[in-house]
This record gives structure tokens, sequence and C-alpha cells, in this order.
């Protein structure tokens, strides 16, 4: 498959790590080679990480915070964190182009979803960090007592591969409007929009050994987690691996923020606009080739509209081009890597063995002599013990349940370890209020799905995470509170 239609003349690059404001290979001079899982041709080569690059990085990082950056006045950070924003969008095409090759996601989604969000990740931060207070209290004529707000320290930022830039960036701009120092380590499988980012945040003024990169596998992430100089981990990923973090954590105490895994339900009322609906419902389905973790991969619809969403929802699903992220009308791309796309079709199997029944997909799509394209695919006929219904799989793939009443709806939506967001589509405001306050997820959407404000608290309860990012919630994770108390 040629994938340069439409593609400017951007190259993938080879990904070394960032450390003190220099591009360095690793020091045993080990690389891995990075895939384009459109292609499965070789991008290019990445360093792979090991204790003694991360003991450098965190050194590295340790003497930032000692020096220029430690001292520098608030609206001098702010301004160099705006400058990164800017930046990211004067090399948004690039970035785009590095994001698809990387993941496989189609162009315009890159253009318009990770580019712009991870600008406006540094301009909102950029801004917020102005306006960040701490509290004050006088008790009568005794005391004056208020806090003083410190940066963690060193923070180690851990991402995955399905939103690179985009995530990296969440956790990279509030850590430096905090005043922290980071070593980041992006996924082993999507390393080149991490590694153009180091070098921005450089030309855009950030002293050097304040944001140093680290490339490698778990185990690079392992010497990270378990550092005894790094203060704090912000980590997004599958949530047996923040299980293994959070051990690793424990020794030294790190502070920790987790956003783990999701098995989001759509739950559907018979009231709602059903055309709202299927155009929203086909992008959390199928956007980003369901490799979001706000994905809604249970959709339980009331009985009495589920043949006729079944109907319209298969209708436009099977309209959606799969192929070349490169073409502008592809709308869904490449599963990341050949394992994740093992796994997927592996819950496809596992589907119709639990005689699940195929409405569309059910397999790899065809066509393609390389590359890692599965269908979109709806499955009915499962019932709640279901490991499709149960286990996150995150790919293009959605179970659709008909259910009858709101308690029987509520009780399979919270059936699940899982708890980060739900998608609830009716038009009676009693019910959306009173269902809202009782579905286990961080984030509930009614009548839309994955609307964001960077304000607003981010996470999810259960197995989904511990805190919460955005706004005042991550600043607060980014930082330490010291009360003073004067006496009167
Ligand atoms: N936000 C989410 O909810 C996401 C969930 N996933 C789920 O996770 C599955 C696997 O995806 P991966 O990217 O492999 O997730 P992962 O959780 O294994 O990896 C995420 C990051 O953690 C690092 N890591 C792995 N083991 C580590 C360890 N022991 N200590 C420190 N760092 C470690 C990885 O190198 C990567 O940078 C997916 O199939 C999907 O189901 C994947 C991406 C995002
Ligand atoms: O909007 C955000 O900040 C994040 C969205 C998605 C994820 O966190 C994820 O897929 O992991």
């Amino acid at each position: 498959m040629q994938t340069t239609e439409n593609r400017t003349e951007v190259k993938a690059i080879d990904c070394s790590h960032f450390i003190d404001g220099e591009y360095v290979p690793s020091i045993n001079g080990k690389t891995f080679e990075n895939i384009n899982p459109a292609t499965e041709e070789v991008l290019g080569t990445v360093a792979e990480g090991t204790k003694e690059d991360v003991d450098r990085a965190v050194a590295v990082a340790r003497r930032a915070l000692r020096a220029e950056w430690g001292n520098m006045p608030l609206r001098q950070r702010s301004a160099l964190i705006r400058k990164v924003g800017d930046l990211i969008l004067e090399r948004k095409e690039e970035l785009a182009v590095l994001e698809s090759l990387d993941t496989g996601k189609p162009i315009w989604l890159s253009r318009s979803v990770d580019v712009e969000r991870a600008a406006y990740n540094f301009h909102f931060f950029a801004d917020f960090m102005t306006t960040v207070g701490t509290e004050a209290y006088q008790q009568d004529d005794i005391a004056m007592h208020y806090a003083v707000r410190h940066p963690v320290g060193v923070v180690g930022l851990i991402n995955p591969w399905n939103l690179p830039l985009l995530l990296m960036t969440w956790k990279l701009a509030p850590a430096l409007a905090a005043g922290n120092t980071v070593v980041m380590k992006p996924s082993e499988v999507t390393p080149m929009t991490a590694t153009v980012l180091a070098q921005i945040c450089k030309d855009a003024g950030i002293p050097d050994g304040v944001v140093n990169m680290v490339h490698g596998f778990g185990e690079t992430g392992a010497a990270i987690t378990s550092h005894d100089d790094v203060d704090a981990i912000a980590f997004t990923g599958e949530t047996i691996t923040g299980s293994a973090i959070m051990k690793a954590a424990a020794p030294t105490l790190k502070k920790l923020s987790f956003e783990l895994g999701g098995k989001n339900p759509n739950i559907i009322f018979a009231d709602a606009d059903l055309d709202d609906v299927i155009e929203t419902t086909l992008k959390s389905s199928f956007i980003n080739q369901g490799e979001v973790c706000l994905c809604g991969s249970r959709i339980y619809v009331e009985r009495s509209i589920y043949d006729e969403f079944i109907e319209k929802f298969q209708d436009k699903a099977k309209d959606l081009r799969v192929g070349d992220p490169f073409h502008e009308d592809t709308k869904v791309g490449a599963l990341v890597s050949e394992e994740h796309y093992n796994k997927v079709l592996s819950y496809l199997d596992i589907a119709k063995e639990e005689g699940g029944h195929f409405v569309i997909g059910g397999k790899a799509a065809e066509g393609f002599e390389k590359g890692f394209f599965v269908e979109p695919t709806i499955i009915t006929g499962l019932n709640s013990d279901s490991r499709c219904v149960r286990e996150e799989i995150f790919g293009p793939v959605v179970t659709v349940v008909p259910f009858d009443t709101e308690e029987e709806v509520l009780h399979q939506v919270n059936d699940t370890h899982y708890g980060l967001s739900a998608s609830l589509w009716t038009t009676n405001i009693k019910r959306a209020t009173r269902l809202s306050a009782q579905i286990e997820a961080g984030m509930v959407w009614v009548n839309t799905w994955f609307l964001r404000d960077l304000r607003t608290p981010f996470g999810g309860m259960k197995s989904s995470g511990i805190g919460r990012e955005g706004g005042a919630h991550s600043f607060d994770f980014y930082s330490e509170l010291t009360n003073v108390t004067v006496k009167l």
C-alpha cells in the first residue's frame, strides 16, 4: 500500500534520548526499530534506554530544578510555556505527519485533534498558572495561616501510544507550569512526536535539563518509577501497568497520578435525538480506530428503539472508509502495532466462541497486503458475562445490548471494575440528573461524548485511575503545599 498520497515532504525520524538539552544515544548504544503500522516498513531507529540513561536524565533534571528554572518569575515561565504552544502550531504539519506515521491514525485527526490539542494544552496552562492561588485562613486574632506552593520536584511522565503528543503535553504543560523538571518516557511504539517536542521546548527557551526524555520499553519506565530521586509519576496506560508502577513506586513513596483503562458505556434511551445519537456513537465507537480510553465500547439501547438504532448505526458504520492514514477520506486507519492488531483480532474470535453476532465487521479489513487494519465491528447477542463486554479491547469493536428499565441498565453499566466515563442519552432532564449521579464513572457526558473543557476534573474511579487531571487538579498534583502559621 502506498502511504505517501497527500503527504507533505515530512520524513520519519530516528529517535534519540533528550538529556540536558541535547539528543543523545543510549549509553550502551542499543536501539530498536520503529515500525509504520500501515505499511509495516521500518520508520527508523529508537534509542533503547537503560537504568544508566535514566540515572543520567534524573540527575540532570534535579540539577535544573535548583538552577534558573527553580527561581524563574511566574510571568517569565508562563511566557516560555506559551511559546511551546506557539511552536507546536508552527510545526503542525510536521507533527501531524509524524503522529500518523507512528500510530496509523488518519492525518486529518492528527491535525485537528492531536496537534491542535497539544498546542492548547500549553496555551491553557500558560494562562491558568497565572491565576492559581492558595488557601489562607484568619483564626480570629490568634493567627494567620496561609499555604505556599512548591513544585513537587523531578516528575516522571510515562505515556501510551494512542494519543502520544496529546497525552504527553497534557502532562508536560502543567508539570512545567507548576515549576517541576521532568523525565518523559513516550511509548516505545510511538516515539516520534515526543522526540520533536523535546527540541521544541528547548527552542521555546526552556532551560536545558528541565525537559528530559528517555526512550525504551517497560524496563525503562520501571527504572523511572523505582528511581529514588524521582518525586512523582504521572502515568496513562493499561490498568495492570498502573498496578506494577504503584508497587515499584511504593518503597520511595512517590506521588502518583494514574489515568488507566476503561470499558465505557453509552446508554441510549428512546427519547434521545436518534440522529445525534448515531453521529456521536459513530465517533465514540470508531474514532482513532477505537483506541481512545474514553471510547464507548459497551452500547446499551432501550428496547423500543433497539432495531431502529442497529439499522441506522450499521448503515453509517459500514460506509466508514478503512485504510491509508494519509488519504483524506479515511475514517479508520491502521491499529498501532502487530501485537495490538493480534489482540483485537483475538477478541473477535472470542466473540464468535461466546455466540456473538457480527452486525458488521468481525475480521481483518480486506484488500491490504500489509498493515494492521481491522473492520469496524458491531457485535450483538452477547450477555453481560462475555469477555468482549467486560474487557478493554481498545479497537474498532463495540457490543450493543438492549435494555428495558433504568434499574436494569444502571446495574449493567456499573457491573465492571472500570469507571472512567459514560455517555448518557435522554431528553428527560430528571432522568439524566438522577442517573448521572449513580453511574460509577469519573466523567459522564449527557447527550454528547468527549466534550472537553480543560478546567474540569478528568480521570477515572475504580480500576480506571487514581486522582484527576485538568485545571486546578493538575496543578495540585504537580505541586506541594507548605502551610505557614503566623501568630498574631
Ligand atoms: N489510556 C488508556 O486507557 C490506554 C489503555 N491502553 C490499553 O493498554 C494496552 C496495552 O497498551 P500499552 O501502551 O502497551 O500500555 P502499557 O500500559 O503497557 O504502556 C504504557 C506505557 O507504560 C510503559 N510501561 C510498561 N510497563 C511499565 C512498567 N512496568 N513500569 C513503567 N512503565 C511501564 C510503556 O513502555 C508505555 O510507555 C492496550 O491494548 C489497551 O488495552 C493503551 C493505551 C492507552
Ligand atoms: O482529552 C484528554 O485529555 C485525554 C483523552 C484521552 C485519553 O486520556 C486516553 O485515551 O488515554
